[in-house]
């Protein structure tokens, strides 16, 4: 359960009365996410009902990232893609405070996000992801990727020095992991100008439980506190983790093959993002079995969270290590 920090009806009444929403009608906080504290709000103005989003940022979000995330979120909003729209308060501000946590308030969307992945959800997921992509580019501010390559060797050494040693898997797991760094690292392709690949805004977590679907299209897709600016390939790569692997860690090609033909029906690959997909899709696994590592050792026990396991991406990374070429991937 993703709900780190309650709210008092006191204070949520005083922060509701900065915008000109309506009446709040209903308020829940929800069950989904690790990273961030989410509420439903519903409120009720000239007989309407609307329904939004609250956000109270924790953990990993850094605040002085915020006015990034939430401009790129209106941006893209207005090039037409569906995604949460931040709403402002009376003094045009859409970064706010309550309960001591930075806040903002979005607009809610419909649809529902695939609890068990399908070949048919993917090439409309790669179709978004490079509208997604074609959007960003008239975005211009620029946010590094906290979490690329040169985050990874720290946050395992971090990993290491926390580890307690009371789970067995763990210093396996490490040492794998540093191996692995040792070979993705010198492979790993550079910027467009340093003779490397294209690259603009990403969404760079954009997993199952943050695309909605409706109809069999995708209605929406949420959660941009990851976005950053980053080789847009490498965007592919993480779906690839994300949406081709079966739970029993097995690659599926079919998968993989319509979420490329779905992203190409709007922005074609180059040749060299299609021959770098095997050390892309290592990065990729390699960054999130980390920070899934990292929380696996430093939850406190009791915490209201489900932590996810790292040893599923470490399997992922070990297929994407014995890749031979972008073909593993039906392309
Ligand atoms: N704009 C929105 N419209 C509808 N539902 C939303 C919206 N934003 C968030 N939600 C709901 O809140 C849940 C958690 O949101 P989100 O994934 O952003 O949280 P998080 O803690 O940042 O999660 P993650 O672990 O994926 O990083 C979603 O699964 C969804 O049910
Ligand atoms: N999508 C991430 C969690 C949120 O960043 C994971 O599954 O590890």
């Amino acid at each position: 359960m993703a709900v780190y920090t309650e709210i008092e009806d006191e204070e949520l009444a005083s922060f509701l009365a900065d915008y000109d929403i309506g009446r709040l009608v209903a308020f829940r906080g929800i069950a989904e996410g690790v990273e961030n504290s989410n509420f439903l709000l519903r409120t009720e103005k000239a007989g309407q009902a609307s329904d939004f989003i609250l956000t109270l940022y924790e953990k990993r979000v850094n605040p002085a990232d915020l006015p990034w995330f939430l401009g790129l979120m209106r941006h893209l909003a207005t090039e037409g893609l569906s995604c949460p729209l931040p709403v402002t308060g009376n003094d045009g501000e859409a970064l706010r405070t309550l309960a001591g946590r930075p806040a903002a308030i979005t607009t809610f969307l419909s649809g529902v996000w695939p609890r068990h992945v399908h070949a048919e959800h993917c090439g409309p997921l790669g179709k978004a992801l490079a509208q997604l992509h074609v959007a960003g580019r008239s975005y211009t501010p620029q946010r590094p990727n906290s979490l690329g390559p040169t985050a990874w060797r720290p946050l395992l050494e971090e990993a290491a020095a926390t580890s307690s040693g009371d789970n067995d898997s763990v210093p396996g797991m490490i040492g794998e992991l540093s191996s692995a760094l040792d070979r993705i690292l010198p492979a790993w392709p550079g910027l467009k100008g340093e003779a490397g690949l294209p690259a603009g805004q990403i969404h760079a977590d954009l997993f199952p439980d943050n695309v909605f679907f409706l109809d069999g299209q995708v209605s929406g897709l949420i959660d941009f506190y990851f976005a950053c600016s980053d080789l847009l390939a490498y965007d592919i790569a993480i779906c690839l983790n994300a949406w081709c692997f079966s739970d029993d860690g097995t690659f599926n090609v079919t998968c993989a093959r319509r979420l490329i033909e779905g992203y190409e029906s709007v922005r074609a690959l180059s040749e060299a993002e299609r021959e770098a997909l095997p050390v892309l899709c290592a990065g990729a696994a390699m960054r999130f079995a980390l920070t899934r590592l990292y929380d696996w050792i430093n939850t406190p026990p009791g915490a209201m969270v489900t932590r996810k396991d790292p040893m599923a991406y470490v399997r992922r990374l070990r297929f994407h290590l014995a890749a031979p070429n972008a073909g593993a991937y039906g392309v």
